[in-house]
């Protein structure tokens, strides 16, 4: 474990770069793991001063963060424009929002950083700075493909052993049956199981895939999604040996003892996986990207501009989004 996890530094608007420095204000008290801050240098010592913190900041980048961390908040400077306006977005700081990114991928990908944990982007403020991509998921997926294929991103919302994926994404909803096939239900359903060997240590994954339609399509009465994509896609997987069940009912497949007996549940849109999560444990759960060469994590939570400056956001899911991290990569 000599080398530092990369933060990127997210939306300069938004909490994420409120939470990471006051976490490294706490870090000895916490025990953090080393990081590197990728983001603008004179920004965040505007809002460090903001919040009242008390920070050293040393712009040594990822090689010099592991000697730098105890003394003072290691930065790999990303030039720009990037005012300190909570709450209120500007299209000029998208630059260095995708460049902090851009540059803790390549940062993790060529090995100076163990890990990703991203700090909350706003997608409609990168979009109006002309961001192409739907969220870091898809982005990420982009950045990771090295010139090669884009892998398949996939999605996941952790908290304990209570895990969502959604099939599709950052979709609009009249477009997921389109978007449903049985090939992206079966190729996630394999990256999910393989991440959750390698990644997390599971080594027979049992996951539960939650129908489209209400009550699952009630036999192809209530849709015929069920029954000519996600019932055969789980066929397929039953068939190369997957521990797969489904398509269940998704209203009550998240009642607790019901969930409890899966590893993963793997849902068909965003919100049927999120929503039971969030509701459940908005403060501590994780957004992992599985599928990527990398490991990156993220807080669940978004950029709550209302709380941005104040000191008053929880720090718990972006705390347990860098330990996560930490965790998934200790032995690197
Ligand atoms: N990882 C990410 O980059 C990420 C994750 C989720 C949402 N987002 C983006 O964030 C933006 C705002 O999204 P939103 O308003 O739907 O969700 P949000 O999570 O920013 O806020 C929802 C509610 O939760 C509260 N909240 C959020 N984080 C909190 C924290 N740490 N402590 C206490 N309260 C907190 C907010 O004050 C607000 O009331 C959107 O652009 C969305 O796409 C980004
Ligand atoms: N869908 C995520 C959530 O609500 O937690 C969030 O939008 C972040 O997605 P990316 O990690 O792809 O930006």
């Amino acid at each position: 474990m000599d080398k530092p996890l990369a933060i990127s530094m997210g939306e300069p608007a938004g909490v994420g770069p409120d939470i990471a420095l006051q976490l490294y204000a706490r870090r000895a008290e916490l025990n953090l793991p080393p990081f590197c801050l990728f983001g603008h240098g004179a920004f965040l010592a505007e809002r460090a001063a903001r919040l009242g913190l008390d920070i050293a900041f040393a712009p040594v980048g990822p090689d010099g963060a592991m000697a730098a961390f105890d003394s003072a908040l290691p930065i790999a400077p990303i030039d720009g424009i990037v005012p300190d306006q909570p709450g209120q977005t500007t299209p000029l700081s998208g630059h260095v929002v995708i460049e902090a990114i851009s540059a803790a991928v390549a940062a993790t990908l060529r090995g100076s950083c163990r890990a990703l944990v991203t700090a909350p982007i706003h997608k409609g403020a990168l979009y109006q700075a002309g961001f192409k991509h739907p969220g870091h998921t898809e982005f990420l997926a982009e950045l990771c493909a090295q010139g090669g294929k884009p892998k398949l991103p996939v999605m996941m919302l952790a908290h304990g052993g209570l895990r969502a994926v959604p099939v599709t994404i950052h979709v609009p909803i009249r477009d997921v049956p389109g978007l449903l096939s049985k090939q992206l239900i079966v190729d996630t359903v394999r990256v999910v199981a393989h991440d959750l060997k390698q990644r997390f240590g599971i080594a027979n994954p049992q996951i539960a895939v939650a129908g489209l339609n209400p009550h699952a399509g009630e036999g192809g009465n209530i849709g015929r999604e069920d029954l000519e994509i996600v019932g055969p896609a789980v066929a397929q997987l039953q068939f190369e040996g997957y521990g797969v069940t489904g398509p269940l009912p998704a209203d009550t497949l998240f009642y607790p003892l019901h969930w409890a007996q899966y590893d993963a549940v793997v849902a068909m849109y965003h919100d049927q996986a999120l929503i039971p999560i969030k509701t459940v444990a908005f403060e501590e759960a994780v957004n992992v990207t599985l599928g990527l060469p990398i490991v990156r994590t993220s807080p669940d939570h978004g950029t709550a501009f209302d709380l941005a400056g104040t000191g008053r956001a929880s720090p718990k899911s972006f705390l347990a989004a860098i330990v996560m991290a930490d965790a998934m990569t200790a032995n690197l």
